[in-house]
C-alpha cells in the first residue's frame, strides 16, 4: 500500500512521529509515521480501531488501513485514516471565533465520541469499553467548522469481559501533563479499575469544553487561551501540574459573562457541565452519556428559544 501513496506535505508532529497529507487513489488521506521506537503505540493503535471495530462512529477519526514496510534496516510503520482540511480542534479554536450553535455542535459531537468510546455494546457490531487517556484538543479533528472526530488511540485501555483491564504493553507513556486528572498527577487512581481511566477522561474533556466555551463570540475574548496557560510554564512538569491541580485544587477561570450571562442561559448551562466535570472527586464527576445528553437538550431549547 505505501507504494500507493504519494506524501504531499507534514502537517503535524508529536512524540508518537509525523502525520502527513497524502494521496491515496487520487484522495486525500492522512498518514501517521511512526519512529520504529514506537511500535507498541503504532500496535496499540491497531489493536484499538480493529479489536473493536472503532470505525463505525462519525465521531471517531475514520481509519483506513496500516502498511508496513521495510526500508533498507529500518521498518517503516505506516498508519492510514482519512484527511481532514480544517485540521485539529485546537488550530481551529486558535482561529476562529464560534458562534452558540457552532459551539454546542461542536461540543455534542465530541461528546457522544467519548460517549461511544466509554460504552461497551454486546450488540451485533461488538464493542468493548475503552478510555482513551490522552484528551486534548490537538487530539480532536474538525470534520467540518460544527462537527469534531475524536484522534490518537495508542494509549487507550480497554475493559477486557473479565472485566479486568488491557492497557496493552503501551504502559510506560502517559497522557499530556497539562491535561492529567488530579488523581492521575497525584498517583491517588485504582490503576486496575477500568472506570478510574474514564473519569480521568471526563476532566481532560472538561478542560476541552473549557477551550471551546472561551471561543464564544459573544462578544470575542482577544486570545486563544490552553488551559493552565499563564499558571504553569509551557511544557509543565508533572510537579508544575500537580501544585496548581492537586495542592491549590485551582481550575482555569470561565469568564463571568459567560457564566453570568442572563440572555444565554445554554452558556450558563455549559458552565455548569464544565464545572461539574472537573470535580476533584473522580466518581461526582458527569459521565460522558450525561453530557451528551444535556448537550442535546442545550440544542434543541436553543433551537426553541431563538
Ligand atoms: C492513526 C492516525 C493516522 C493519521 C493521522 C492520525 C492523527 C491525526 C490527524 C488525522 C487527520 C488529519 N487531517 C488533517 C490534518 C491533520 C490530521 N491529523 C492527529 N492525531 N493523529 N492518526
Amino acid at each position: 500500500v505505501a507504494k500507493q501513496i504519494t506524501l504531499i506535505q507534514c502537517v503535524g508532529k508529536g512524540r508518537y512521529g509525523e502525520v502527513w497529507k497524502g494521496l491515496f487513489h487520487y484522495e486525500a488521506v492522512a498518514v501517521k509515521k511512526f519512529l520504529s521506537r514506537d511500535e507498541a503505540s503504532f500496535n496499540r493503535e491497531i489493536e484499538i480501531y480493529t479489536l473493536s471495530n472503532l470505525n463505525k462512529h462519525e465521531n471517531i477519526l475514520a481509519f483506513i488501513c496500516a502498511d508496513v514496510t521495510s526500508e533498507n534496516s529500518c521498518t517503516r510503520l505506516w498508519l492510514v485514516t482519512a484527511y481532514h482540511e480544517l485540521g485539529s480542534l485546537f488550530d481551529f479554536l486558535s482561529q476562529n471565533f464560534l458562534t452558540l450553535t457552532d459551539m454546542l455542535s461542536i461540543m455534542t459531537s465530541i461528546a457522544s465520541g467519548l460517549t461511544y468510546l466509554h460504552t461497551e455494546n454486546f450488540g451485533t457490531q461488538k464493542k468493548v469499553a475503552i478510555a482513551h487517556r490522552d484528551i486534548k484538543s490537538k487530539n480532536i479533528l474538525m470534520k467540518t467548522r460544527s462537527v469534531c472526530c475524536i484522534a490518537d488511540f495508542g494509549l487507550a485501555v480497554t475493559k477486557q469481559k473479565t472485566g479486568l483491564l488491557d492497557v496493552g504493553r503501551n504502559n510506560y507513556r502517559v497522557g499530556t501533563k497539562r491535561y492529567m486528572a488530579p488523581e492521575v498527577l497525584d498517583d491517588s487512581f485504582g490503576k486496575d479499575d477500568f472506570a478510574a481511566y474514564t473519569r480521568a477522561d471526563i476532566y481532560s474533556f472538561s478542560l476541552v469544553l473549557w477551550e471551546i466555551l472561551r471561543r464564544s463570540d459573544q462578544p470575542p475574548l482577544s486570545n486563544y487561551e490552553v488551559p493552565y496557560q499563564y499558571q504553569v510554564p509551557s511544557d509543565p512538569s508533572f510537579d508544575d501540574m500537580r501544585k496548581i491541580v492537586c495542592v491549590e485544587q485551582f481550575r482555569p477561570e470561565i469568564p463571568s459573562h459567560l457564566e453570568m450571562n442572563a440572555e444565554m442561559p445554554s452558556l450558563q448551562s455549559i458552565c455548569k457541565i464544565i464545572r461539574e466535570s472537573w470535580l476533584k472527586n473522580p466518581s461526582s464527576r458527569l459521565n460522558a452519556l450525561r453530557i451528551k445528553k444535556s448537550l442535546i437538550n442545550l440544542m434543541s431549547t436553543k433551537m426553541t428559544n431563538n
